[in-house]
């Protein structure tokens, strides 16, 4: 695997301000959340896998690692394809989540299919995220785990090579990812699973139907008919070739700047049915102004003469906060944001982190339990920190397109999802993409 820290941009690093429209054809790198899947389905398959185009970033990566510590050969062809022979998952071995939500939540119900003990620890705030919900669903589904106290990081599976699996409740308000890992896992279980949520609702709904539809493709046989219930059957998953889509939330921000510049941005190779909510994007950036069309080049997003403010439940769309946010901070009208409170549980605590740097850059912010308030003011330069946060970088680098003087204590931490982000955003910029 490459040295992702090879490459490390100056810190602190000053994002570029845009002299004009920004006008760019971009090739992204591969969805996040569809390599995380398709790496955890393919060690769990009854053959070999391919994933063509997955995302090469410190998440996926670790997730890579994970995979290997307990077995699974995970091997990298060429810069477009990973192959995935899945074996025997075994302990000892030891699991780096980073900070990686979909590291920590989807590879322990796997750890309980392991002959073995797995450990789990990872950055500092990856202890501070939720997951003791997943901790208690997995023993009551069979296996024994210690963890630390409030049932988080770092926690010992004591794998026996089976889980028996059956029905279970769990409280996922905190994190879809709480059910994705149970149900990315349960075919292998004796019973499959049951999963049953009960209390504040779900976020990120597109990331459950991620999971279902992955699920099926790989060949298990899931039932999500009813909300809040989600069944899949015990039974074996097929070796495939997986073709990974570029990642949306990932692109959000180089459309934005389409948005605050008034210019156009094209994402190349935008697949013709997604995955991923490209519909609620249409929506969201439309009702700021933009305008958002699928054609031969790819997905386009251009600039409508005006942003305006957003009124809206992003709860399904939780990523994209920091991006709208920042948006929000430049917009012609007051924004309320809400309906996201679990994203104080994401990387840092979203909604603090953006309401203080917004604030101290001379923006009008209120935080309230789920959301924010933001009225546009002038805004001028200074720091931005990021708080180990890829897309509070991405927040920031959005308002030094037209704010000159935004300095990102570390805008290395993008390298979570997308390593090349500062290059990329730089030529992005300059008009030489
Ligand atoms: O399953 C996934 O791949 C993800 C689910 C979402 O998590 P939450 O439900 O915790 O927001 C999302 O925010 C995260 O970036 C990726
Ligand atoms: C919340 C995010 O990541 P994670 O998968 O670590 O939860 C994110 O990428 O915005």
């Amino acid at each position: 695997m490459p040295n992702l820290t090879a490459t490390r941009p100056p810190q602190p690093w000053t994002a570029p301000t845009a002299t004009g429209p920004v006008e760019a054809t971009l090739r992204l790198p591969g969805s996040k959340s569809m390599t995380a899947r398709a790496l955890v389905l393919s060690a769990c398959a009854s053959g070999p896998s391919t994933l063509r185009r997955p995302l090469r970033a410190r998440d996926t990566e670790l997730m890579a690692a994970g995979l290997r510590a307990m077995g699974a050969h995970v091997s990298v062809v060429d810069d477009e394809r990973w192959l995935v022979r899945p074996r025997e998952l075994q302990g000892p071995a030891h699991v780096d989540v980073g900070l990686a939500g979909t590291v920590m939540r989807f590879l322990p119900p796997l750890a309980g299919l392991a002959s073995g003990t797995v450990t789990f620890d990872g950055d500092p705030q990856a202890r501070l995220r939720p997951l003791g919900p997943l901790v208690g669903a997995l023993r009551a589904l069979g296996v024994r785990i210690e963890a630390a106290p409030g049932d988080g990081l770092p926690l010992t599976v004591h794998g026996t090579g089976r889980v028996t699996g059956g029905e279970v409740i769990i409280d996922a308000s905190a994190s879809s990812q709480l059910v994705s890992g149970l149900l990315l896992a349960a075919a292998g279980f004796d019973r499959g699973v049951v999963v049953r949520h009960v209390g504040r609702p779900v976020p990120s709904a597109p990331h459950l139907r991620m999971t279902v539809q992955m699920l099926r493709a790989a060949g298990a046989g899931v039932d999500d008919s009813t909300p809040d219930i989600w069944a899949v059957e015990p039974g074996r998953l097929s070796g495939r070739g997986w073709d990974i889509e570029p990642d949306l939330s990932g692109a959000v921000p180089f459309f934005a700047a389409a948005l605050i510049t008034q210019g156009e941005v094209t994402l190349r190779d935008w697949p013709r049915s997604s995955a991923q909510p490209v519909d609620r994007l249409r929506s969201l950036l439309g009702q700021m102004g933009g305008e958002v069309a699928l054609g031969a080049d790819g997905l386009t997003v251009r600039g409508g003469g005006r942003l305006h403010g957003l009124d809206a439940d992003l709860s399904d769309v939780s990523e994209l906060t920091p991006a709208l946010a920042a948006l929000a901070a430049l917009a012609d009208s007051p924004s309320r944001l809400h309906g996201v409170a679990h994203i104080r549980g994401h990387e840092t605590d979203r909604l603090a982190a953006l309401a203080r740097e917004l604030t101290a850059l001379g923006a009008d912010v209120t935080e309230s339990p789920d959301g924010l308030e933001i009225r546009p003011r002038p805004m001028r330069g200074g720091l931005f920190r990021t708080y180990d946060d890829h897309r509070l970088a991405h927040a920031a680098s959005l308002i030094g397109l037209v704010v000159p003087g935004i300095e990102l204590d570390d805008v290395a931490c993008t390298s979570k999802t997308m390593p090349e982000f500062p290059a990329l955003w730089s030529a992005m910029v300059a008009g030489k993409s």
